[in-house]
């Protein structure tokens, strides 16, 4: 079984999506002529004109595959440091429970486990947002966001390490480092969010989700205010509104990845307090920029193995399988067994 190999990661991850902060812009990087090649237009066009400005994104994006390359080490010894000195305000956060689940969330998890259940009947529980896919759903009780916020202020004002949460965000936790995968993150995903996603997305691996990333992130005045246009390295996300209080910053979504349209059209969608909004990873979106207040939220990117493994989302390739640590990005080795003439994307449904 899949499960009990290790998980891996693409090498693209190396050279793919480097984010261009400056300018709004994802490229791919191998050296410089390639980079100009590549990229010179649409850099140009959105103001990178001077051979400054190009000279400025090209230590960027080279300080940004630098930083990829020493991530897994910094991060494991991150995780040694915190779990060695970090002294939690909230430990009960740490293990999930059913009372930090709103009751309305427990009663969507007990239909889509009980024999009969079915997609529509699914869907007279969660609110769903024109035919893209997008379902929002009650998830955690306000004392949980507001104890599990406390709890991430609490780490966030420590002299602990902290890491990024991803190459887009700037501020926020990544909860494996927190210590927070194995008692809390793996039985929400394997108890009660792989039901409603196995009918949501059984496509996508929804019944198979055997891995994920996740992480909190946040936004201020004085730090990051908005997030650009992008998918995520995922097949099904789960975001989740923890508070505080702010005005505007609402998600944006746009076309899926794979289904391209000449002129996308967005649609808006407000985060609601406690409540989650499920995804498909590979559906473009962003933020919009917060207006007041602090936005925090719980991003859980899950991935299916079975998936993956097929093609990498992030590169669209067969994926160059590189080693990595915990749950890498979700890729294993596929042997030769595994694989029948049609994909069996798993077994379960
Ligand atoms: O801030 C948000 O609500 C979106 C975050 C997001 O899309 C991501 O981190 O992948
Ligand atoms: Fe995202």
């Amino acid at each position: 079984m899949s499960a009990a190999r290790p998980f891996l990661a693409c090498a693209c991850f190396f050279s793919d999506n480097v984010f261009v902060g400056r300018y709004g812009l994802h490229v791919r990087y191998r050296d410089e002529r390639q980079l100009r090649r590549d990229h010179g237009r649409a850099l140009r066009e959105r103001g990178c004109r001077s051979d400054e400005d190009f000279g400025a994104v090209l230590r960027e994006v080279e300080a940004e595959v630098q930083r990829r390359k020493q991530l897994i080490h910094q991060s494991v010894e991150r995780r040694a440091i915190i779990s060695q000195c970090y002294k939690p305000k909230h430990p009960e956060v740490y293990v999930l429970q059913d009372s930090f689940l709103a009751p309305e969330f427990l009663e969507i998890v007990r239909y889509c486990t009980s024999p009969d259940a079915h997609l529509d009947g699914l869907l007279q529980y969660t609110e769903s947002f024109s035919d893209k896919r997008i379902y929002r759903l009650p998830v955690f009780t306000e004392e949980f966001c507001q104890a599990f916020v406390d709890e991430l202020e609490n780490f966030e004002q420590s002299d602990m390490p902290k890491g990024r949460p991803n190459t887009m965000n700037n501020y926020g936790v990544l909860l494996n480092e927190l210590g927070m995968d194995e008692t809390f993150i793996t039985p929400l995903r394997e108890k009660y969010l792989q039901p409603i996603t196995a009918l949501l997305y059984p496509d996508l691996g929804g019944a198979c989700l055997d891995s994920h990333k996740a992480f909190v992130v946040k936004y201020s005045l004085h730090e990051d205010l908005d997030l650009s246009s992008h998918y995520d390295n995922a097949e099904v996300t789960l975001n989740i509104s923890l508070g505080k209080d702010f005005t505007e910053g609402n998600l944006y979504f746009g076309d899926f990845r794979q289904d391209p349209t000449p002129v996308p059209k967005y649609i808006e969608i407000e985060h609601v307090g406690t409540q989650g909004l499920l995804h498909r990873g590979g559906h473009i979106h962003g933020a919009l920029p917060i207006a007041s207040g602090e936005r925090w939220n719980l991003i859980i990117w899950m991935r299916s193995s079975a998936v993956r493994n097929q093609l990498c989302p992030m590169c669209n390739k067969k994926p160059d399988l590189v080693e990595a640590e915990g749950f890498g990005d979700g890729f294993t080795e596929t042997l030769e067994d595994d694989m029948p003439e049609t994909v069996n994307l798993c077994s379960l449904w």
